[in-house]
């Protein structure tokens, strides 16, 4: 499978939504990834229910829902409703995440979960079958613009291993600081998804930008 793109949203102009959605639309972006922050999990605040909604009356890309809230489980039918067809919860706001992860693909939604830089990939063996993509965080999630963390590439290759091991099929998606530089060497240690936010919004041409990290392969 070749690589696939998740331009992040968080990073782009909420002035002109529609036209940055537009524009993800006819790229070769294989997501929409959607940050929700609540400013409890996380220190800031980014978007809701309502603008998922909004996001999704145009997008042509399945939207990549990444949740930073507390008490998720209070939440999913909303985002699913919103238009999410992958909704990646926190390990770290979950106290029943196995509970929480079949609530997810009831709603007929992949079921993603998302770790913070601390945590470890070790975590996840028991409940690795369960987990359609695991989204390791290579900054503290929060913010966009941020420096990637140089530890995500052992833990890409350490959950690689995990996911052989078990005989999984899930999905391994690296978010914060992804840019032309750590993009191949993300892939060779074994990233499936990369999320690029800054990198692309941020670029003189996002298009082609997207373009040159599918390209990586
Ligand atoms: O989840 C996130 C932050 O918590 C964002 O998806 C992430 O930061 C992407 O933005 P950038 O590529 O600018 O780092
Ligand atoms: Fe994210």
């Amino acid at each position: 499978m070749p690589v696939k793109i998740a331009p992040s949203i968080l990073a782009s102009d909420f002035a002109n939504l529609q036209k940055e959605i537009e524009m993800i639309n006819v790229s070769e972006a294989d997501y929409i990834h959607v940050d929700i922050m609540d400013g409890v999990f996380v220190p800031n605040i980014s978007f809701g229910i309502p603008v998922t909604e909004a996001v999704n009356k145009h997008a042509k890309k399945p939207l990549d829902v990444h949740l930073m809230i507390v008490n998720p489980d209070q939440y999913l039918e909303a985002f699913k409703n919103a238009g999410a067809a992958i909704i990646s919860v926190h390990y770290e706001a979950c106290t029943h995440l196995h509970r929480t992860l079949q609530g997810i693909k009831q709603l007929g939604c992949k079921a993603g979960v998302a770790i913070n830089p601390h945590t470890s990939v070790e975590l996840l063996k028991d409940v690795i079958m369960d987990i359609d993509l695991v989204c390791i965080m290579s900054v503290n999630p929060g913010f966009g613009g941020q420096k990637f963390i140089e530890n995500t590439y052992a833990k890409v290759k350490r959950l690689k291993e995990i996911i052989i091991e078990k005989g999984a099929e899930t999905e391994i998606e690296i978010d914060g600081g992804v840019n032309e530089n750590n993009a191949p060497l993300l892939r060779s240690a074994g990233a499936d998804v990369l999320v690029a936010g800054s990198f692309v919004f941020s670029s003189a041409d996002p298009l082609d930008t997207i373009k040159k990290l599918k390209k990586i392969d």
